[in-house]
């Protein structure tokens, strides 16, 4: 089993449950109410951009030069790609990325990139790449069920450009690359460091589930 596998076959059953989330459903059927999504796309950003510091302290521990490039390169494709689809949602919504950029961080958003960057500060960088990467892989998968229950969600007026982005083929190679780096990263890892993987995996899904909870909930 490679260590991915293993990150995923430990986290399962939270990964089921963000399938039944009320805001994941609410974006595949179109049900969901604008002001939620106002919200969590203004959360989302403040966490883009950490989440992209987290990627920049991976690429500064590197020694390994093609594993530094794959670091480095997420941060030009989550600043200028992923937050390119907020910043059109911002647009559409009346928001200015200055708003977003000043707007008030929510507790559990908080919570979640300080662990993440505690994470990127003193650990190593299989540890760094445990702690990215179920925040890139979950949305593709979310995002695939979501069509693959409701094809007609990618062609929503509103919120098919969400759902797009995240089944895009661009979006899926970037996390195999990822997926990739995680299993190299920990090649010849012992059984007590790959238990700690695990428990770094399933950390972030856990802040993943309360961060929808939080928008659900338009938690301060
Ligand atoms: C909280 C969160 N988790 C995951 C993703 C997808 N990169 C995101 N945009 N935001």
């Amino acid at each position: 089993m490679t260590t991915t596998e293993r990150l995923l076959n430990v986290s399962k059953e939270i990964w089921e449950a963000y399938h039944e989330h009320p805001f994941v459903k609410g974006i595949a059927d179109g049900s969901l109410d604008k002001e939620k999504f106002k919200y969590y796309m203004i959360q989302d950003y403040l966490y883009l951009i950490d989440y992209t510091k987290v990627f920049a302290l991976g690429a500064a521990k590197e020694k390994d030069l093609s594993a530094m490039k794959l670091f480095a390169g997420y941060t030009h494709a989550i600043l200028d790609g992923e937050m390119d689809i907020h910043r059109a949602y911002m647009a559409r919504l009346g928001i200015t990325p200055e708003e977003a950029e000043t707007a008030n961080v929510a507790l559990d958003n908080l919570s979640y990139t300080s662990y993440m960057l505690r994470v990127a500060y003193e650990e190593g960088q299989a540890e760094v790449a445990a702690a990215i990467l179920s925040c890139a892989v979950s949305y593709e998968v979310i995002a695939k069920k979501i069509v693959e229950k409701h094809p007609e969600a990618l062609n929503h007026p509103f919120y098919g450009e969400w759902v797009s982005g995240y089944v895009a083929d661009a979006y899926h190679e970037e996390n195999q690359v990822l997926i990739d780096l995680m299993d190299r990263l920990s090649d010849g890892y012992s059984e007590k460091q790959l238990q700690h993987l695990e428990e770094i995996f399933m950390a972030c899904s856990r802040y993943e589930m309360a961060f929808w909870d939080m928008a659900w909930e338009m938690r301060r």
